[in-house]
């Protein structure tokens, strides 16, 4: 192990996070930001040809392309540089739990401040290898915001969904930046201006249980996605 690693090690358990710019090409970038579009129905000029993305109120559409047999993104999952960085973070094993691709409309509301998985157990979490295709700019809002440290902080604070919170870090990722974020590390999404592609490659450590992001954790309540079902109030 090596200096860098180290670094990598510290800043993630410390931070709860840890971004690399500039980590997948833009023409590998560009392929799979094709790709993503095509599935959701979106033509090369940005414009809406499925009827459903256009007229539904789903604000983030998620689509598990390896759940359909579809190895579209394995120059991502099966990158040695990518996983041996996992390795570092995950140091007693992992397994991949899925890939995820979020789509978001223009003028969508982003994301509340969540916690992917409930923190009850610091030993069980998954790890968020997000992955971003397209710059997220000024114009195209839709930056992700990270509370560092909050991996360690327990459960999510009870309050206003999107609210700003002292000591949040805005970041606007430029397309070939990877994060990798801990699942109970506090995040959101800040409203969407443009279409919003993101796409994440989670794993989780050896032994978590597969179903471990069924339910989330907002400021306002618990959701579980299974059973599209509000399992708890917070205030
Ligand atoms: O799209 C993003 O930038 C973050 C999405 C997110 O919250 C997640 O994948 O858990
Ligand atoms: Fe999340």
């Amino acid at each position: 192990m090596n200096m860098d690693d180290d670094k990598i090690i510290d800043e993630f358990w410390e931070n709860g996070f840890i971004i690399f710019e500039n980590f997948f090409g833009a023409s590998l970038m560009d392929e799979y930001n094709h790709k993503i579009l095509e599935h959701y129905g979106v033509n090369p000029n940005w414009e809406h040809t499925n009827e459903f993305i256009t007229k539904s109120a789903v604000e983030v559409v998620p689509w598990f392309p390896y759940r359909e047999g579809k190895r579209y993104f394995d120059r991502i999952n099966d990158d040695k540089h990518f996983n041996s960085i996992t390795d570092l973070i995950l140091r007693d094993g992992w397994e991949n739990l899925y890939c995820m691709m979020m789509f978001s409309k223009a003028g969508s509301k982003g994301q509340a401040w969540h916690q992917d998985c409930p923190p009850d157990d610091k030993e069980k979490f998954n790890l968020n290898r997000l992955v971003y295709t397209h710059d997220i700019t000024e114009e195209t809002g839709g930056e992700i915001v990270i509370f560092p440290g909050t991996h360690k902080a327990g459960i999510l604070s009870i309050g206003v969904p999107s609210e700003d919170l002292e000591g949040q870090l805005v970041f606007r990722p430029k397309k070939g930046t990877i994060i990798f974020l801990h699942g109970h590390c506090w995040h959101k999404v800040m409203p969407v201006k443009k279409d919003r592609i993101s796409s994440n490659f989670r794993a989780v450590p050896k032994g978590t249980p597969e179903d471990i992001t069924d339910i989330c954790v907002y400021r306002n309540m618990l959701y579980q996605f299974s059973t599209s079902q509000v399992l708890k109030e917070r205030k």
